[in-house]
C-alpha cells in the first residue's frame, strides 16, 4: 500500500513535470544512485512547508532534505525522517542554525512568510514578507550562493526582484538561478481547462505567463493542448478563474490562510523540474517568473528550459490570440510597478 502510494506520487511528479512544453522522453533518474542533491526548505513548519517537506521526502532525486523555520522544524523533520525513502532529513530552528541549514544546498525553496486573509491582495503582504525574503536571501548569498532559489513567498512579483537586488549587492547574482514559482497557476489552468474541455487532465498543457497576482496571471488558452475550440465566453471565464484561483481558496478557507496543499504540490513539481535540469535531463520546460527580455519588463513569467545551471533558455510567448494580446498589455503597468516596488525596497533598506 505504502509502496503503491509512493509510486503513484512519483509517477504523478514525472508525468506533470513533462511541463507545458510536452516533452516526455527523458532519462529516468528515479533510482537511488543519482547524484547527491541537497534541498533546503525555508518556512518548512508552515502550511505549505510541511506538505512540501513530505513531497520532497518522496522525491528520489533528493539525497539531503534540510528543513528550516524560526520554530517547529525539529518536530516536522523527525516526523518526515521516518519515511523510508532516500533522503536524510535534518531540521533547523532559529536563525543561529540557518547557516548549517543552507550549507551546500543545490536548491533552496522559500515558502516563508505570512499568507493572505479574505479581502487582502498579495501586495498587502509586502510589508512583512519583503523583510523576511531579504534576510533569507542575504543568508543564501553567504552560505549557498550557487543554489537555485525557488521563491514561493508572496508577492512573488516583488519578492523575486528583491532577491535579485540582495544577490546583486552581495556580488552573487546569477539570473539563471532565481525563479519565482508560478507553477500553481499552471496547475490550476490545466485543471480548469480539462474540466471545461472534458479531456483527461493528465494530458493537458497550458502555458501561463506574466506574473503571479490577479490580472498579471495570463493563461494562454489559445495554446492549450489538446485543442478544444471552446467558445470565447468560456475562455474569458477560464482566464478569470485562473487569475482568481488564489482568492477562491483564501475565501473558502475564511481566514485560515491561502492555498497550501495545491501549492505544496506545485512547489514539488517545480523543484523536481529544477533537480532534473541540474542532473542533465534534456528538455525540461516549466513556466516560471524569471529575469527576462521577452517583453520590456525585467522580470516576466514564461516557459523556461531548465538545465545544469538553472535557466538554460527563456522561451518566447508564441502566437497570442487578440484577447491574450489585450491581457498582456493590461498586465504590464501592474507588474512593472510591483517590480519597481521590490527593487526600491531592497536598495533602500
Ligand atoms: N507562489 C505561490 O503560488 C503561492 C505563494 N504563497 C505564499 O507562500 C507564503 C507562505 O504561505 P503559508 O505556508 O500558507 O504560510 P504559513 O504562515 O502557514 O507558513 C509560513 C511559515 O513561514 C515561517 N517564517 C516566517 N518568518 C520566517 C523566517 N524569517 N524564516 C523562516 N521561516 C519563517 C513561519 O514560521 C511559518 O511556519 C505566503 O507568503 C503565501 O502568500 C501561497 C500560495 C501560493
Ligand atoms: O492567493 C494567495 O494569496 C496565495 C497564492 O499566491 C495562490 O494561491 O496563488
Amino acid at each position: 500500500m505504502k509502496v503503491s502510494m509512493l509510486r503513484s506520487v512519483q509517477s504523478a511528479l514525472k508525468r506533470t513535470s513533462s511541463s507545458t512544453g510536452g516533452h516526455i522522453l527523458r532519462r529516468d533518474f528515479s533510482s537511488e544512485s543519482g547524484p547527491n542533491r541537497k534541498v533546503a526548505v525555508l518556512g518548512a513548519a508552515g502550511g505549505i512547508g510541511q506538505p512540501l517537506a513530505l513531497l520532497m521526502k518522496l522525491n528520489p532525486l533528493v539525497s539531503h532534505l534540510s528543513l528550516y523555520d524560526i520554530a517547529g522544524t525539529p518536530g516536522v523533520a523527525a516526523d518526515v525522517s521516518h519515511i523510508n525513502t532516500r533522503s536524510e532529513v535534518k531540521g533547523y530552528a532559529g536563525e543561529e542554525n540557518l547557516a548549517e541549514a543552507l550549507d551546500g544546498a543545490d536548491i533552496v525553496i522559500i515558502p516563508a512568510g505570512v499568507p493572505r486573509k479574505p479581502g487582502m491582495t498579495r501586495d498587502d503582504l509586502f510589508n512583512i514578507n519583503a523583510g523576511i525574503v531579504k534576510s533569507l536571501c542575504t543568508a543564501i548569498a553567504k552560505y549557498c550562493p550557487h543554489a537555485l532559489v525557488n521563491m514561493i513567498s508572496n508577492p512573488v512579483n516583488s519578492t523575486v526582484p528583491i532577491a535579485a537586488e540582495v544577490f546583486k549587492k552581495a556580488g552573487t547574482y546569477d539570473e539563471k538561478r532565481l525563479f519565482g514559482v508560478t507553477t500553481l497557476d499552471v496547475v490550476r489552468a490545466k485543471t480548469f481547462y480539462a474540466g471545461k474541455a472534458k479531456v483527461p487532465v493528465a494530458g493537458v498543457n497550458v502555458p501561463v505567463v506574466g506574473g503571479h497576482a490577479g490580472v498579471t496571471i495570463l493563461p494562454l488558452f489559445s495554446q492549450a493542448t489538446p485543442k478544444a475550440n471552446l467558445p470565447h465566453e468560456e475562455i474569458i471565464a477560464l482566464t478569470k478563474r485562473t487569475q482568481d484561483g488564489g482568492t477562491e481558496v483564501v475565501e473558502a478557507k475564511a481566514g485560515k490562510g491561502s492555498a497550501t496543499l495545491s501549492m505544496a504540490y506545485a512547489g514539488a513539481i517545480f523543484a523536481d523540474a529544477c533537480l532534473k535540469g541540474l542532473n542533465g535531463v534534456p528538455d525540461v520546460v516549466e513556466c516560471s517568473y524569471v529575469q527576462s527580455t521577452i517583453t520590456e519588463l525585467p522580470f516576466f513569467a514564461s516557459k523556461v528550459r531548465l538545465g545544469k545551471n538553472g535557466v538554460e533558455e527563456v522561451l518566447g510567448l508564441g502566437a497570442l490570440s487578440d484577447f491574450e494580446k489585450e491581457g498582456l498589455e493590461k498586465l504590464k503597468p501592474e507588474l512593472q510597478s510591483s517590480i519597481e516596488k521590490g527593487i526600491k525596497f531592497a536598495s533602500q533598506s
